[in-house]
């Protein structure tokens, strides 16, 4: 709904149709597999995902994060931080599952709501910050570069490491990327396939900051949309989209041909062995 007025036109307002009261942020028609709660006094929505074992991003999942988002937005929440129910993983990235000798149709419709929760997140018009509670690999990562900035717990590892198994990224997930990080840093990361300890995300500013909890997490990112407060709501909106257009209008400008590029070359030998390896890594670790 909000993507589709934006498409119209990345520069105008928002129309802001929604009729829901401030707070009552039920999950409606969604699958369950995301939370939001609101903050009383700061007004900041939490988005969690909450798909055991490892919050995949699965058809389902993305849909409700794509509903989630545009109820918080639409309930005018002050801000939005988005994180995991799991204290080890923020997100495993896509469903590999989907991935592997794809239904045609199926797999043009996960292509195309991931290209729709990239925008979603890209394009929201209130503050957006990511609480990065556990590992965040590759479509993990791309969540976590779509919003305004990120809180990283120890330990854990982030990054797109998608050449390890011979998979490529669009240049959208690319830009995602290289909005964040110079795009020296992205080119080398991106053809080692790095995955970044916390340490390391946050010497090369794939990271705004580390914290000691999920709670201290949660509160940094707090702080951060708390420094927006003496911005004017609609002119950070149309500032922060000014910002952002040119990597927006990139997917935008034709959505159905990366839709094609990827299908085709999710269909590839090459992909499907790199894939059917890759799981098998998976269930070997075991
Ligand atoms: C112009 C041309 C453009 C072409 C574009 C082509 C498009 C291709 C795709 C583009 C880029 C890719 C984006 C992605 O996001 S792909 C997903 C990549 N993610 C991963 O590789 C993560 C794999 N997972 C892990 O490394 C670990 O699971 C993790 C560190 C996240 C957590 O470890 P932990 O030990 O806690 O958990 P397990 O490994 O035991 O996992 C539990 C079960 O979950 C299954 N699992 C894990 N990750 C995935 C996944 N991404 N998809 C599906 N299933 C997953 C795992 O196998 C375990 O299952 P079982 O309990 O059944 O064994």
């Amino acid at each position: 709904m909000l993507r589709n007025s934006l498409i119209g036109s990345l520069r105008q307002i928002k129309p802001i149709l929604c009729s829901q009261s401030l707070r009552s942020l039920s999950n409606g028609a969604n699958s369950g597999l995301t939370t939001i709660e609101v903050d009383d006094k700061s007004g900041i929505a939490t988005l969690s995902m909450n798909l055991p074992p490892v919050n995949t991003l699965t058809l389902n999942l993305m849909h409700d994060l794509i509903d989630s988002i545009n109820q918080i937005e639409c309930n005018k929440s002050r801000g939005l931080i988005l994180t995991s129910s799991n204290d080890k993983v923020f997100s495993a990235g896509l469903d590999l599952k989907e991935l592997y000798k794809p239904d045609q149709e199926r797999l043009k419709e996960f292509w195309t709501i991931f290209q729709d929760l990239w925008l979603a997140l890209h394009l929201c018009g209130i503050p957006t910050a990511a609480a990065i509670n556990g590992h965040a690999p590759a479509a993990g990562c791309i969540m976590a570069t779509a919003c305004e900035y990120r809180v990283m717990l120890p330990d854990f590892v982030i990054g797109v490491h998608a050449t390890r198994f011979s998979f490529l990224v669009s240049k959208w997930m690319m830009l995602s990327y290289q909005s964040v990080l110079p795009r020296r840093i992205v080119e080398r990361a991106l053809n080692q396939g790095k995955l970044f300890s916390t340490q390391e995300a946050l010497e090369v500013g794939l990271i705004d900051e580390v914290a000691g909890s999920k709670k201290e997490a949660l509160a940094q990112c707090a702080a951060f949309i708390g420094t927006f407060d003496k911005a004017n709501p609609i002119a950070r909106t149309l500032t922060k989209r000014m910002c952002r257009d040119s990597d927006v209008t990139e997917l935008l400008r034709d959505r159905a041909g990366d839709l094609r590029a990827c299908v085709d070359y999710i269909n590839t030998p090459l992909f499907q062995e790199g894939l059917s390896a890759h799981l098998e890594g998976l269930k070997e670790k075991k």
